[in-house]
C-alpha cells in the first residue's frame, strides 16, 4: 500500500505535530445532555489510536464533533492545523470516516461508489487513485460488481475505500470489526495495518478489548463523556498488567497461616486456592521465597497456574472506578 503514501504527507503543519488537537471539547446535546466533558486528546501522525468505551460513553459523539458533523458547546478541535468548524472544508477534507455499515447503494458498482464518495468532497476525478486504493484493498478484480454481490468482508472494504477515495490523511473507523466472524475481524486488522504502514493516521472505536491490544499504538479510554486515560498500549499493559499466581491446594485451609502474611496472598474457592499477586514487570517476583515457605509451613499443592491481568481488567476497573 505504499502508493498511497502521498496521501499522508503533512502539509499544514510540521510532522512533529498533533494531527489531531481537540481542546476542552463540550457537548451538550440540545435536549441537556452534557455527552462531552473537558475533553483534551492530541492524535498523533501516523499512529493507530483505539478509542475504547461502553455503550453511551460518547465515542460517537467524539467522532462525529471531530468530523465537523456535530458542533461543539465550548473547545475546539483542530484537523490538521485547521479549526473543524471555522475551517470546516479544510478539516473534513482531511478525514476519512468508515461507517459501520453501507447505505443503499446495493444497485451501484464498486467502482462507481468509490468515485462518487470523491466528488462528494467535491474533488476532481483521479481514476489513478481510485485503481490505487481498490488495488491496495484487493477490490479491483471486483471493481465492476455490485456491492450486493459481494462477500461481507468485500463489502467493509469497500467501505474503507470510499473513506479513502478523497485522499484523507486521517481514518475514522466506526467499530471496524462489529459483528463480524474471527477471520475476518484479521483481515480487517491487516487492512487497518497496512493503511497505517502507508502513512495514514487511524483512529478506530471499538468495544473490544481485543482488538485495542491487538492493533493499537496508544489507547485511550471515554466513560461518561471523559476521557479516563490515554496511554501507550505496551506502558499500559506493563504499567497496569499484575500477575496472579494459583496454588490448588491438596488439604483446604481455614485461613493463611501467620508464617506467611508478608505475602499478599488471597484464599480462595472454599479454602482450595491461595492466590498470590505480584508485579509481573519486578525483577525479583518472591515466587521462590514463597513456595519455600509454604514447604517449610507444610502446605503442599497439586496444581498451579499464572496469569496476567488483560487490558480488559484494566478497561473494566477504570470505567468501575470512575463513573
Ligand atoms: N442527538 C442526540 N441528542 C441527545 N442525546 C444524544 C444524541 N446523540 C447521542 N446522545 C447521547 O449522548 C451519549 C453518548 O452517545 P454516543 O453515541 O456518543 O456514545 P457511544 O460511546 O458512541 O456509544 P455506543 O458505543 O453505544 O455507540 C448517550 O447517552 C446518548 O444517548
Amino acid at each position: 500500500m505504499n502508493d498511497l503514501s502521498q496521501a499522508a504527507l503533512p502539509d499544514a503543519l510540521g510532522a512533529a505535530e498533533p494531527i489531531i488537537r481537540i481542546s476542552g471539547l463540550e457537548k451538550t446535546y440540545a435536549g441537556g445532555f452534557h455527552a462531552l466533558k473537558a475533553v483534551d486528546l492530541s492524535i498523533r501522525r501516523g499512529e493507530i489510536f483505539a478509542l475504547l468505551g461502553p455503550n453511551g460513553a460518547g465515542k460517537t459523539t467524539l467522532i462525529s464533533v471531530v468530523c465537523g458533523l456535530v458542533n461543539p458547546s465550548a473547545g475546539e478541535v483542530r484537523v490538521d492545523g485547521f479549526d473543524s468548524v471555522r475551517d470546516y472544508r479544510q478539516a473534513r477534507s482531511r478525514i476519512g470516516l468508515v461507517p459501520q455499515e453501507l447505505t443503499n447503494e446495493a444497485f451501484e458498482t464498486v467502482w462507481n461508489t468509490v468515485s462518487f464518495s470523491r466528488g462528494l468532497f467535491g474533488k476532481p476525478p483521479n481514476p489513478a487513485h481510485i485503481e490505487r486504493v481498490l488495488k491496495s484493498l484487493t477490490l479491483w478484480d471486483k471493481r465492476d460488481n455490485r456491492l450486493i454481490t459481494l462477500s461481507g468482508g468485500m463489502k467493509r472494504r469497500v467501505l474503507i475505500a470510499k473513506a479513502l477515495s478523497h485522499e484523507p490523511r486521517i481514518l475514522f473507523l466506526d467499530e471496524p470489526t462489529a459483528g463480524v466472524d474471527v477471520e475476518l475481524r484479521r483481515e480487517m486488522w491487516e487492512v487497518v495495518r497496512q493503511l497505517r504502514d502507508s502513512g495514514v493516521t487511524i483512529i478506530l472505536t471499538t468495544h473490544y478489548i481485543e482488538e485495542a491490544e491487538e492493533m493499537a499504538d496508544r489507547i485511550g479510554v471515554i466513560n461518561g463523556g471523559r476521557i479516563v486515560l490515554v496511554e501507550e498500549k505496551a506502558a499500559l499493559m506493563r504499567k497496569l498488567g499484575s500477575k496472579q499466581l494459583t496454588l490448588h491446594l491438596q488439604a483446604p485451609l481455614d485461613a493463611v497461616p501467620a508464617s506467611l502474611t508478608g505475602y499478599d496472598l488471597q484464599l480462595a474457592a472454599d479454602g482450595s486456592e491461595l492466590i498470590y499477586s505480584y508485579d509481573g514487570a519486578e525483577e525479583g517476583s518472591g515466587i521462590t521465597a514463597l513456595l519455600g515457605d509454604l514447604d517449610a509451613a507444610g502446605i503442599a499443592f497439586k496444581d498451579l497456574h499464572t496469569r496476567q491481568s488483560s487490558l480488559e481488567d484494566i478497561f473494566v476497573d477504570l470505567v468501575k472506578e470512575r463513573p
